[in-house]
């Protein structure tokens, strides 16, 4: 089977500190998945390979049929969207909204050509109408909400008409009103045969847009803590192993919840975290 995206083994370290450690993951074509774990499993070092941005420390990582390393990642990059909060960053917020999106069929941010093809024009405003942000083509990106932004994003990101999209915590900062548009646009996205792979980040399984299939489960220091079908994977028990905490999940009308097993439950982590205070040297 020829994979989208092939890692083996992949290892990342800094100095001392293990990020990513002996991970394997195969993803197919067709396939949406959830990438799931807490806060420093290292989910975005992993987006940051998946999509090539970095190179792991050991082990081969193979996307879309070329493997990192043996590549080059120029070449490789725009058949890869990637919306992450480090990529909003660069992007001006006096740059009009379309030319946020029609930008990124030449990898850039900022308009810096006066002529833009028709076709990549027609393109941009395909997609900003597919994310319902078309009425603010003519705004300056800074001032649009969060939701919009985000919605902006990730039409930005499918530009290049990606075979792998990869979406790093898109709900981050939403509230309940945005989380649920952009839950309703992703599930949409999944829906669509003719959609890339997809690759969602996030830390709430109340975000899982119905139509996502698989899911990787990391624990801390990026150890996976299951892999596979979402049903099979998204158990209280495997939920519980990652986030170290006892955890009940439930299923229903195409969406997740979780929520501590008992108010004790947290318990542990307040004393983990008493602990720790009490052990730094002014604690
Ligand atoms: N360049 C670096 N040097 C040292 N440690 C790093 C470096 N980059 C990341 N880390 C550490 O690696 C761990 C994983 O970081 P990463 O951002 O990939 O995790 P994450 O799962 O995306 O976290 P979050 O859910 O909080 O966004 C963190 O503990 C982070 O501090």
């Amino acid at each position: 089977m020829s994979w989208v995206l092939d890692l083996h083994g992949v290892t990342v370290r800094r100095g001392a500190t293990t990020i990513l450690d002996a991970l394997d993951w195969q993803v197919a074509d067709g396939e949406r998945w959830i990438v799931l774990g807490p806060n420093g499993a290292g989910k975005t070092t992993l987006m940051q390979i998946a999509s090539a941005r970095m190179h792991p420390t050991s082990g081969t990582a193979t996307l879309l049929g070329e493997t990192l390393g043996r590549v080059d990642v120029f070449e490789l990059r725009p058949r890869i969207g990637l919306a992450s909060a480090a990529l909003a960053e660069q992007i001006p917020g006096d740059e009009l909204v379309r030319d946020v999106v029609v930008t990124a069929a030449y990898g850039v941010t900022g308009r810096w050509r006066e002529q833009y093809e028709e076709l990549d024009t027609e393109r941009a405003t395909e997609l900003l109408r597919a994310f319902d942000v078309d009425a603010l083509a003519n705004r300056t990106y800074g001032t649009l909400s969060e939701g919009e932004r985000k919605r902006v994003q990730i039409a930005r990101a499918l530009m290049t008409d990606p075979e792998l999209l990869i979406l790093d915590e898109p709900g981050a900062g939403l509230d309940l009103g945005g989380r649920e548009e952009l839950v309703s646009a992703l599930a949409e996205l999944a829906r669509d045969p003719h959609s890339p792979v997809l690759l969602l980040v996030t830390h709430h399984v109340e975000e899982i847009p119905p139509g996502f299939t698989h899911m990787l489960l990391l624990g801390p220091h990026g150890a996976v803590q299951a892999a596979g079908p979402l049903e099979e994977v998204l158990t209280s028990q495997n939920l519980s192993a990652a986030f170290g905490l006892d955890l009940l999940v439930a299923h229903g009308g195409g969406r997740w919840l979780a929520r501590a097993a008992t108010p004790a439950a947290t318990q542990g982590r307040h004393q983990e975290r008493h602990q720790e205070r009490s052990t730094l040297p002014n604690g």
